[in-house]
């Protein structure tokens, strides 16, 4: 059987008792089941909720705090007695687990993107579980929009993970919120992300969670574009990890349209660079690089906005203004004006095909 690279995602909700804090019993399985599929052999790389749960009772908060400043401070206190219960559990089974916190931020700069990559493959390499939260005293969107979801995304595309498991309170992607639609049907496979799909679920979130339903649809649909597939479920002591893998899984699985995995570099280009500058192309342009791989020429660039320089991602809209793709310039935005001014006829690159990306 050939090695497979997972990362599995678990929400708070899987993680609580009822009245919203830490579970160590919930997490204790999860222990237990990593344990399983490490013993075969396999990668694993866990993103783990829970911080807030899991201190706010000892920061003297009598219930879950609704605030981001509470949330924070929460978030801080938990995140060690959560790395403490990982490690007690983890220990028993011979395994050794490694606390990675991060923010969105840190995919944006390509050096820091590729450091993420480089430790956590280090990490892998010696057969310890990296266990990655968001790092919630500096990032306030995390606790506001449910960031670990797409944070999980994030991480199984640098990683190039075969799947991702987005473990919640729920075994499935429905047709409609099943707590207050008890007739919803449960997906069984989804291969397009559509606007229907999403307008069929919402924000709601359990008690305990951030983001809901969508927030994991828009992580789902980000992982499938980097070439993961994506389980969504709840997770059950009767179903191995491997089982899920093996798409014997009871929940809802997403799976990329194509099996090519997208590469770092272009990964980088769509997801985590900031755009610097603009450029809109002509007809001829927007198809010669959308339906023919080829490079993209100063000869089909009608318009050029902002300051960028060589090897910074700038977005391409077509004549309507749609967004059509994202690129690496390869040359600055001074000199493309310079080039287009004077009507050169000598022809110059203005975004390598090996580094442009497409935009549905
Ligand atoms: N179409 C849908 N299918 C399934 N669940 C949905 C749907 N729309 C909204 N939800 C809600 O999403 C919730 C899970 O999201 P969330 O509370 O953020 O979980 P977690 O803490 O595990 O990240 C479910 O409890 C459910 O109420
Ligand atoms: N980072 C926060 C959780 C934020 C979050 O994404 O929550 P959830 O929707 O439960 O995955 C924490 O550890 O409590």
């Amino acid at each position: 059987m050939s090695k497979k690279r997972i990362v599995i995602k678990i929400g708070s909700s899987s993680l609580t008792s009822i009245d919203g804090t830490l579970s160590p019993l919930k997490l204790a399985k999860f222990c237990h089941a990593f344990a399983e599929f490490k013993k075969a052999g396999h990668d694993l790389i866990v993103v783990s909720s829970g911080s807030v749960a899991a201190g706010f009772k000892e920061m003297g908060y009598p219930s879950r705090p609704v605030t981001v400043r509470a949330k924070q401070a929460a978030a801080a206190v938990g995140q060690t007695l959560l790395m403490q219960q990982y490690r007690f559990q983890l220990t028993q089974y011979g395994l050794i687990p490694a606390q990675v916190l991060l923010t969105r931020h840190d995919f944006r700069d390509a050096e820091h993107y590729k450091n993420v990559s480089s430790s956590l493959s280090e990490l892998l390499k010696r057969g310890i579980i990296p266990i990655i939260n968001e790092n919630d005293s500096t990032a306030v969107e995390e606790l506001t929009f449910g960031d670990n979801d797409m944070l999980s995304a994030l991480i199984s595309g640098v990683m190039h993970a075969d799947m991702l498991l987005l473990m919640t309170d729920i075994d499935g992607l429905y047709n409609k919120n099943p707590l207050l639609y008890p007739e919803a049907k449960k997906y069984k496979k989804i291969t397009n992300i559509d606007e229907e799909l999403f307008s069929q679920t919402d924000g709601t979130t359990t008690a305990v969670g951030t983001g809901g339903m969508r927030a994991k649809l828009k992580a789902a649909q980000a992982a499938q574009e980097m070439g993961a597939s994506v389980y969504i479920s709840t997770f059950r002591e009767s179903e191995s990890i491997l089982k899920i893998t093996e798409f014997s899984g009871e929940g809802t699985y997403i799976v990329p349209d194509t099996s090519r995995q997208m590469k770092t570099k272009k990964q980088w280009i769509a997801f985590h660079a900031s755009s610097k500058g603009s450029i809109v192309l002509d007809k001829g342009a927007s198809n010669a690089i959308l339906n023919e791989g080829s490079s993209l020429l100063h000869v089909g660039v009608t318009d050029v906005s902002g300051e960028f320089s060589t090897g910074d991602v700038i977005d391409a809209y077509d004549e309507q203004g749609s967004l059509i793709g994202k690129g690496q310039a390869h040359l600055t935005a001074e000199k493309l004006r310079s080039v287009l001014k004077n009507e050169s006829t000598a022809s110059s690159i203005v975004i390598h095909r090996d580094q442009w990306v497409p935009m549905k």
